[in-house]
């Protein structure tokens, strides 16, 4: 996992809603190296997201995962070849139990990833198997959609926004639990709004801007920036 093997390459990305030119010629990289990418709302990052996963089609460019060209191919075929997601509003059916959903994914063959491994990483979820989407904190969603994505064995994760609408403190536990994976060697590309999450997870920083790429640092560079941080996401 995170080997140049599961290299995700993206180059010249374009995509559009009818006639607005929502990304225009994105490029980027993912390696062993956690990337997130930041940027104010509607420029574009879960356009970028929804492209990768081949859940909107882009007009042209090309998204090659571990040298295999992706742009075109099925959603299925992308989580397949070793992508995982975790949309933004993490997609949780409310009248299915945790312990449903994760069943329902099931383990592939071979993976380090089951229900049981799954319950290792989120202990919360194994107190809350029997609780309905429904009746899940915000915090405990987003735990389920993320172990959900991770029992696809994804060599890549690919997470939309999993802080929105979370406490600090339920933000701060995710951040640590992820970047344990991080660490373990799992790959890991993160559209995110909030600075803090993304430079905690994130060693490389990519800044969109009205659908394009304005700018591509470190994250302790993006940190210590306020200049940098008021002039693309206005926060400082
Ligand atoms: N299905 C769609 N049809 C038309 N326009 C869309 C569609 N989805 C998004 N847009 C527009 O495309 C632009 C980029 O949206 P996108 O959701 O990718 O941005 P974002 O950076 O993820 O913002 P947010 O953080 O609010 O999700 C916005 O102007 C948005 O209004």
């Amino acid at each position: 996992m995170g080997d140049e093997d599961g290299r995700l390459v993206v180059d010249g990305l374009n995509v559009y809603y009818d006639r607005v030119h929502v990304l225009q010629d994105v490029g980027f990289e993912v390696g062993a190296e956690p990337v997130a990418m930041v940027g104010r709302n509607g420029m574009g990052k879960t356009t970028l997201a929804k492209a990768l996963l081949g859940l909107v089609p882009a007009a042209s460019g090309s998204v090659r995962f571990g040298g295999q060209e992706l742009l075109g191919a099925s959603p299925y075929k992308i989580v397949k070849a070793g992508i995982g997601y975790v949309p933004q509003g993490r997609r949780i059916w409310p009248s299915l139990s945790t312990h449903e959903h994760l069943v329902m994914v099931g383990a592939k063959a071979g993976s380090r990833w089951t229900v049981d491994t799954v319950y290792d990483v989120f202990p919360r979820l194994a107190e809350r198997r029997d609780v309905s989407g429904a009746n899940l904190s915000g915090g405990e969603q987003q735990m389920l959609a993320i172990a959900r994505a991770l029992l696809t064995n994804p060599r890549l994760l690919v997470m939309d926004e999993p802080s929105e609408g979370l406490a600090p403190a339920i933000v701060e536990h995710l951040a640590s639990t992820l970047r344990s994976l991080v660490d373990e060697g799992q790959s890991v590309f993160l559209v995110e709004q909030n600075l803090r999450f993304a430079t905690e997870l994130g060693d490389h920083i990519l800044v969109m801007v009205n659908g394009r790429i304005a700018t591509d640092l470190r994250s302790e560079e993006l940190l210590a920036d306020e200049e940098k941080q008021n002039l693309y996401l206005g926060v400082a």
